[in-house]
């Protein structure tokens, strides 16, 4: 079907199809075409494809469409080799080559520096992907439900309460889908009632399992919903059995109507409370709730960049502002004079101070608050840092934090972003004291749209 001057004033409406060129890549991985300069965001579809689209959305400024046929193939375009990759809707760029995919993260951050930095030339290097790129995550944290009579652990497809089954998932590490398969073929023999969120009656909610790749240690959790798990010793010798390798099980409960997965109880039932797992230099040890980065491979290179871009001499104090576990702070805090972290939430403070003392770092504190009040509050006290590294959530800095960078003038802003956008236009308001230097991305989660970014502005 043609674009045609019949249809010129005729508003867009759900069900229209219609043939698409497609120019570039969304930040959710979907094809991004124009009709009438409507911008049309079309699912699996690639740049530089022709194709057949059928409008599912329809907004003012834009709308959805769904992929009817490519009508003009990209030679970018491979068969994703997942058989669920359309139901589970995780990794959504799994009918993009890798490589195109790498290409396709470093345009978005340059059209999003273009766009909101008004920088004519971004200064972004090429992504740095994986060797491999299957295979990289740590930790498989899986529903559990009844699908015609079978048991069946996975995700919820986007927006519906429908449990897609991840057996085998093919971006998670061998040993977490062992755990995974095993732990629901115990659950089956032994009749454990799984949770049925309608009725809220049944026991078993989620499988968490866990795979510290440099130790080789393991750990599963079940979170269930009630205090007890109806034989339970039963169910510890079918895993130990199945699963030789486990350092650790452990039961968390969750009672409450949330879509958060774990409650606020966990028990040990077997072996150790936390796996050993290390990164780097650093050692961990990992509770069965503790936050650990799920693509540790990546994460090392990214911690390097970050070292790299700080370029600290052993004098310069550091602040790592959202610090979370503390983990960035720790890399760099043999490099440094010293290093503070900020983080909002208390846990992930402990477990900051905990990786600390583990690894005998003592040149490193760590802070509970908010960034944008502690900063500028340390700055009246005469704290201020040479170097500061940001790596906020999706939202970028907050402006009053962005105020403060301005005021304080640290020689350099290390900033880890996994938000194009947000990094962009945080840019373009500390570009009035920073120079930007060079963007590096890095690829966290293949195949998916994630795109992770440090970059570093220099004072001027
Ligand atoms: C992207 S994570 C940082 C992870 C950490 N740097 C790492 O490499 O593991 C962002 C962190 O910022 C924290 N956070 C969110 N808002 C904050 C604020 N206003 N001040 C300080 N920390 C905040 C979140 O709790 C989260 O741990």
């Amino acid at each position: 079907m043609r674009e045609s001057k019949q249809t010129k004033d005729v508003p867009l409406r759900i069900g229209q199809q219609m043939t698409l060129t497609i120019r570039s890549l969304g930040i959710n991985g979907e094809g991004i075409g124009y009709y009438k300069k409507k911008i049309v965001f079309v699912d699996q579809a690639l740049p530089g494809e022709v194709v057949h689209a059928e409008l599912t959305e329809v907004k003012e400024k834009y709308a959805h469409a769904k992929l009817v046929k490519v009508v003009q193939r990209s030679p970018a375009r491979v068969q994703p080799p997942c058989p669920v990759y359309e139901q589970c809707g995780g990794c959504s760029l799994q009918h993009m080559d890798y490589q195109a995919q790498l290409v396709s993260k470093q345009e978005l951050l340059i059209e999003a520096l273009r766009k909101y930095a008004k920088l004519e030339h971004p200064p972004v290097k090429p992504t740095i992907g994986m060797a491999n790129p299957w295979s990289y995550r740590n930790k498989a944290q899986f529903q559990v439900g009844k699908q015609q009579g079978q048991l069946v652990a996975g995700l919820y497809r986007t927006g519906t309460h429908q449990l897609v089954d991840l057996s085998g998932c093919p971006v998670q590490h061998e040993q977490t889908n062992q755990i995974v398969e095993a732990a629901k073929q115990a659950v089956e023999k032994l009749n454990i009632p799984i949770f049925d969120e309608r009725t809220r009656s049944g026991v078993i909610r989620t499988i968490v399992a866990r795979a510290a790749f440099a130790t080789g240690e393991t750990q599963l959790t079940l979170v269930t919903a009630t205090q007890e798990i109806p034989r339970v010793k039963e169910l510890i010798l079918e895993l130990r059995y199945r699963l030789p390798q486990l350092v650790s099980i452990a039961q968390n409960v969750n009672s409450r109507k949330t879509s958060l997965v774990f409650g606020e109880t966990t028990k040990q039932l077997w072996g150790r409370p936390s796996i050993a797992e290390k990164l780097g230099e650093l050692s961990f040890d990992l509770s069965a709730r503790a936050f650990f980065q799920l693509n540790p491979e990546q994460t090392a290179k990214l911690y390097d960049q970050v070292k790299q871009a700080a370029g600290l001499n052993g004098t310069e104090t550091v602040f790592d502002l959202y610090c979370g576990t503390g983990t960035i702070a720790l890399w760099l805090a043999p490099s440094a004079k010293e290093v503070h972290g900020i983080e909002l939430i208390p846990e992930a403070v402990e477990d900051a101070r905990q990786n600390a003392r583990k690894n005998g770092i003592a040149n490193v504190s760590f802070h509970v608050g908010k960034a944008e009040e502690l900063m500028p509050k340390w700055a009246k006290q005469g704290l201020k840092a040479d170097v500061v590294v940001v790596d906020p959530p999706r939202t970028g800095l907050a402006a009053e934090l962005i105020q403060s960078l301005l005021q304080v003038k640290p020689q350099k802003i290390v900033y880890v972003s996994c938000n194009p956008s947000t990094l962009a236009k945080d840019i373009q308001r500390l570009q009035q004291s920073y120079a930007l230097k060079q963007v590096q991305p890095l690829d966290m989660f293949p195949h998916t749209p994630h795109v992770e970014s440090c970059s570093l502005l220099v004072r001027m």
